[in-house]
């Protein structure tokens, strides 16, 4: 197999803290192959800023490597310098220069090639993310999508081997939001571009990424492509963290042995005869179906997807049986 184009090795990161440090990546390893798009998925705080600065430059690792085509970026005792990394960053707040109009933040990272040259680029970086007829308009005169698509544009038109992009869309509506997500893997596949993403999103990380590095307090517990993330689940943090689902101890919903059980909502179904009984909570439509939540027999609450034609209301009781194909047990 070929050398991954980005290789995290072991990677270390610490901040200084009041009576020495505090470490906020751990041990942290992944490869990304060229070509490919990877996000860290994580809630807030589990580190992963921390990990695209460490790539990108702006901090300093305590052990492990950022290696990127090969080259070795940091370590413990060196580091190239940002500049030098040629690595394309797009983040939150796309920072586009407010006294430059679209051509202008485009063409932003492209000096030492002729004026004719960086024309055509920015020409079509733009017509690449829609925007081919906006180069004249100035950031406050585009809306929230179309200047993060103008970041889009200022990051690839350099052609930078990696794009590091942290919640890209998270200062925009979700309609926005959801149709940018496609539009951005459209153009990193159509441009070839290897691409690390973060973000707490997991639609977004879905839609975006081939895979997936699920973080937990600066370590990744599991990297996967998204169907492998949700049906098979590599602990219980990643099993309650991805899709919808409770994590339960196994006897909650008579399977003996011990241990865990994820039960997703469509699990768990309202059968007379079921062996499981449980109190109904709430019921909310969820259009198109309703979904119940539960109290089972042991206190442990669960989520359930009705069928259209379960009678089920808060405050009544109901049984139901496991469907145990599909099950993920942690023992
Ligand atoms: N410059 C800094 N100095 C000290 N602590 C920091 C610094 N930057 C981040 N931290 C802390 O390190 C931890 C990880 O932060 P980081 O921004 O990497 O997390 P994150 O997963 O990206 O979270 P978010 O989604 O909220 O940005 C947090 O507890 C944060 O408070």
């Amino acid at each position: 197999m070929s050398a991954p184009l980005l290789a995290l090795e072991d990677l270390r990161v610490a901040y200084p803290a009041a009576g020495g440090e505090r470490v906020v990546v751990d041990g942290l390893s992944l490869a990304l192959e060229r070509g490919a798009i990877g996000c860290l998925l994580g809630a807030s705080g589990c580190g992963k800023t921390t990990v695209l600065r460490a790539i990108a430059g702006f901090e300093p690792v305590r052990a492990g490597r950022v290696v990127l085509v090969g080259r070795e970026l940091s370590r413990a005792d060196a580091m190239v310098p940002p500049e030098q990394r040629a690595i394309g960053m797009m983040f939150q707040d796309y920072a586009l220069f407010p006294h430059l109009d679209v051509a202008g933040n485009v063409g932003f990272g492209l000096a030492g090639r002729s004026r004719a040259q960086r024309r055509a680029r920015i020409d079509e970086v733009l017509a690449l993310v829609g925007l081919g007829d906006r180069a004249g308009a100035y950031p406050h005169e585009l809306s929230g999508g179309q200047q993060q698509r103008v970041a889009l544009a200022r990051a690839l038109a350099p052609s930078p081997p990696l794009l590091l992009l942290d919640e890209p869309f998270s200062n925009l509506d979700i309609d926005t939001r959801e149709h940018l997500a496609a539009e951005l893997r459209t153009i990193l596949r159509q441009t070839g571009t290897t691409a690390l993403l973060v973000t707490h999103d997991q639609a977004e990380a879905f839609a975006i990424a081939d895979a997936i590095g699920v973080m937990d307090r600066g370590r990744i517990l599991q990297w996967a492509d998204a169907q492998t993330l949700y049906a098979r689940p590599a602990d219980p943090f990643v099993a309650g963290f991805i899709g919808r689902g409770s994590v339960l101890a196994a006897g909650a919903v008579g399977l003996a042995g011990g241990g865990t059980v994820l039960v997703r909502p469509d699990r768990l179904v309202p059968d007379p005869a079921g062996a499981i009984h449980a109190e109904v909570m709430e019921v909310t439509f969820r259009g198109p179906g309703r979904v119940a939540l539960l109290r089972l027999a042991g206190g442990e609450r669960v989520e359930v997807d009705l069928p259209a034609d379960a009678a089920a209301q808060a405050g009544t009781r109901l049984a139901l049986r496991l469907v145990e194909t599909g099950l993920v047990l942690f023992r």
